[in-house]
């Protein structure tokens, strides 16, 4: 049956949501566009509306697009897609974005005698990333920066999240069919493709934790992921009542990384105390990025520690212990070691805030949605060896750990690829 009507369809969904998204941004100042000045990103706190006509238009054009392109053709150059992330790897590996002034063009020759690669390869690699609208070319053998190539310069978290997926991730994705090939289906979370890639026996945290620069890339693209419209960090302060916690109460926070969850909290439930966990290196990395914070109100109350989750907690009888992006790193096994090793500290009536995502049934979620959610499921595979769970599997693996775990509730805040899941331990009989 012909699609064609379908395409009208589209053509009149994009149009009609079109128009409420220009609307919103005509009001507002915001400047949609590939120069450098453009509005860098689109607002999170846009009204519920607008970001649904987004939502529908991203997604109206996508479809549009691949029906018009036609299967053949289409499959044909999705297979090539990885030249789009090779292109991308090359302008951060060798730092071509910080050799172009913001606002002048300046000539390939230029540029590549500033950056100290080969000129012909340099004009090669950034003529292909211009058709990402990486950089653009004003006139004839000149090189400027457009709105994505600025944001390398201008945003350290946006730059560490690109040197981390196209230095890091899209190595191990490149490894996933040799991992099955070594180690089949097991779900061990030294046995992944990240092993493979850097040829290591150590899990990836631990392996990270040799190479400092590395691990403290890899902290900056978790906060920067709080400000995507899947993982915004509004989704957790709005996502639970934490205002309602008795005043003065204790957030742990394990697993943490550099404190932005617990930062956030902080700044709109003002009497709550903070404990932010993790490894050595990270704590330290968080414990000089919180000096920064110029609201000592806040400062005040965020405490970091050093603390191994495979191991006893040393906080006992806090209100509430978050776990961020943490269960889901890790396989069955050792998500269960890790909530074993809370449970003595638990009070009867603690909860534990898990903030992860809960995957839905196929064609349950608008479609990128699910696609950012599958992204992550397919990251937790072939970096760790572990899955992004769905309800049945996350009630399995409280009662595994301990039967006194009882899940509460289960919310995703509307644009969240996060649940919110409230676990609290019931032992009347559980000592402090
Ligand atoms: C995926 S990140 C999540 C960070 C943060 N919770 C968030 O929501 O962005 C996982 C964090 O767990 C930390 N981590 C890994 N293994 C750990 C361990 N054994 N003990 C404590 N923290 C650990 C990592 O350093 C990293 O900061």
């Amino acid at each position: 049956m012909s699609d064609s009507s379908r395409l009208t369809e589209l053509a009149k969904q994009i149009a009609d949501n079109t128009k409420i998204v220009d609307e919103y941004t005509r009001a507002n100042g915001i400047s949609l566009g590939f120069s450098v000045d453009s509005t860098a990103a689109f607002p999170s706190d846009a009204p519920a509306e607008v970001l649904e006509a987004r939502r529908i238009v991203k997604e109206a054009t996508q479809e549009l697009n691949d029906l018009v392109t036609g299967p053949a053709e289409h499959l044909r150059w999705l297979a090539c897609r990885y030249h789009d992330l090779s292109s991308l790897r090359w302008i951060y590996h060798f730092n071509l974005f910080s050799h172009v002034p913001l606002d002048q063009a300046i000539t390939f020759e230029e540029l590549a005698s500033n950056a100290g690669v080969d000129a012909v390869q340099a004009k090669r690699i950034l003529r292909h990333a211009m058709t990402n609208n990486i950089f653009h070319e004003p006139s004839a053998g000149k090189v400027a920066h457009t709105a994505d190539s600025a944001l390398l310069v201008r945003e350290r978290g946006v730059r560490d999240w690109v040197g981390y997926t196209t230095e890091e991730s899209f190595r191990n994705a490149g490894k996933l069919v040799e991992a099955t090939e070594k180690w089949g289906s097991s779900n061990r979370f030294d046995q992944s493709a990240y092993q493979v890639a850097w040829d290591t026996d150590l899990p990836m945290f631990e392996h990270l934790g040799k190479f400092p620069e590395r691990a403290e890339r890899f902290a900056n693209t978790m906060t920067d992921m709080t400000s995507t419209d899947g993982y915004n960090i509004r989704h957790l302060v709005n996502g639970f009542a934490w205002e309602s916690l008795p005043e003065g109460s204790t957030v742990v926070d394990l697993g943490g990384s550099v404190g932005h969850a617990c930062v956030a909290i902080a700044e709109k439930a003002r009497s709550l105390q903070f404990v932010v966990q993790d490894r050595p290196e990270i704590v330290s990395q968080g414990e000089k990025q919180l000096e920064e914070i110029s609201d000592e109100q806040i400062r005040n109350r965020i405490k970091f520690q050093a603390h191994d989750f495979f191991t006893d907690q040393p906080v006992h009888g806090a209100a509430v212990y978050l776990m961020r992006f943490i269960l889901h790193d890790h396989p069955d096994s050792e998500a269960v070691d890790i909530l074993r090793k809370l449970v003595p500290a638990l009070k009867n009536g603690s909860r534990i805030v898990i903030m992860d995502g809960v995957m839905p049934e196929a064609n349950v979620l608008p479609k990128s949605e699910e696609r950012t959610m599958r992204i992550m499921d397919l990251e937790m595979m072939t970096t760790f060896n572990a899955k992004e769970r769905e309800r049945a599997d996350w009630e399995h693996l409280y009662s595994v750990a301990d039967m006194r775990l009882k899940l509460k509730s289960v919310e995703r805040p509307v644009g969240s690829a996060q649940s919110v899941m409230e676990v609290v331990f019931e032992d009347e009989k559980a000592a402090l």
